[in-house]
């Protein structure tokens, strides 16, 4: 198995590094447009392998696509990272342009890689990839849900003390502050979290996982990573692996939720064909008003990315 990861910023050597030291593919291909630093990644990565142990051979490219040929799943994470200050949506002109050229180029090397896309605004790149491959919606997707649920699952155990190992949570709806967690769908070792911590504490964590990203750019300057590459990487090992796991992932969704034609997070089955299924849970009228306000705002900057592509 190969895996290309498109970007050698901190999210994208983050998640090769991963992708190695798990043993997720044979090979992993770094890629980026800065000379050198890929190469540079890739060849400190191979020189941790005889100390943590692992096989995958991590190869770095300077825009040379040739080396990514027949991956089987390529992540992309190029892209600028905001600062304090901006919204994910401030990212789009530029990123779209750099999302567009990658995904061009990732797609005339590997035509049957499956897109994990990471680079923000998130569901909107998604949508570019998804433009630009022109390939079928269960082969490009968005990251996201599995990062927004590690956020509130990490929150949760802190506030119960217990493992965020015994955490299970979906959360559905746009990468952003109109992202949707549901604690009805929100379990502690199987029990459910409403009969472990008070409402206002509940919603508390739940306001904070909505402006997790936000948090953490204002006390870095720049944004997350270890969290985000951890996170694709663990979507690219579902894939793979053909694991049949249960993520919410971001897909075009046609129909689903009563939704048409947006790419939102919503809980999926993922495996060697990407999205293997969309799960629709049957929300009830406050959860689907807040789906429905989600879509609304990633609705909005859709038609801001068509006006771009237009143009
Ligand atoms: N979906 C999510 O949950 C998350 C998304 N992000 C997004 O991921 C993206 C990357 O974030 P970081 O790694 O922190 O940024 P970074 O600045 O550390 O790395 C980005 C890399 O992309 C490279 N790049 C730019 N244009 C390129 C091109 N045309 N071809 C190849 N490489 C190119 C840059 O040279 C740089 O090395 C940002 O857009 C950020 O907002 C970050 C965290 C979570
Ligand atoms: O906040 C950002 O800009 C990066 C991101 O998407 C996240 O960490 O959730």
């Amino acid at each position: 198995m190969k895996i290309t990861v498109v970007g050698a910023g901190n999210v994208g050597a983050t998640c090769a590094d991963v992708l190695a030291y798990r043993e997720i593919a044979n090979e992993v291909v770094l890629v980026d447009i800065k000379e050198g630093v890929a190469e540079g990644k890739a060849l400190d990565i191979w020189q941790k392998a005889p100390i943590n142990l692992y096989d995958t051979r991590t190869v770095g490219s300077t825009n040379d696509y040739s080396k990514t040929a027949g991956s089987d799943v390529v992540v992309i994470t190029s892209g600028l990272p905001r600062k304090p200050g901006m919204t994910r949506d401030d990212l789009i002109e530029t990123n779209a342009g750099i999302v567009k050229s990658v995904t061009d180029n990732v797609v005339k090397h590997s035509p049957e890689a499956i897109i994990i896309v990471v680079s923000n605004p998130l569901d909107v790149m998604t949508y570019q990839a998804h433009l630009s491959s022109k390939l079928p919606r269960t082969k490009v997707m968005g990251m996201a849900g599995i990062l927004d649920t590690a956020r509130y699952r990490a929150f949760l155990a802190e506030a119960l003390n217990v493992s965020p190992k015994d955490i299970q949570a979906v959360l559905m709806g746009g990468h952003g502050d109109t992202m949707v967690p549901l604690p009805r769908y929100t379990t502690v070792g199987g029990i459910p979290v409403t009969e472990l911590i008070e409402k206002d504490k509940l919603d508390a964590i739940i306001e904070r996982t909505k402006t997790g990203g936000g948090e953490l750019v204002k006390l870095m300057g720049t944004s997350a990573w270890y969290a985000p590459g951890s996170a694709a990487a663990q979507m690219a090992e579902a894939i793979v692996k053909d694991q049949r796991r249960v993520f919410p992932v971001c897909v075009k969704l046609e129909g689903e939720y009563g939704i048409d034609n947006c790419y939102l997070g919503v809980p999926v089955i993922l495996g060697k064909n990407g999205i293997e299924k969309i799960i629709e849970l049957d929300l009830n009228d406050e959860e689907k008003a807040l789906l429905n306000t989600s879509r609304d705002h990633v609705k909005e900057v859709m038609d801001v990315l068509d006006k771009l592509n237009s143009k």
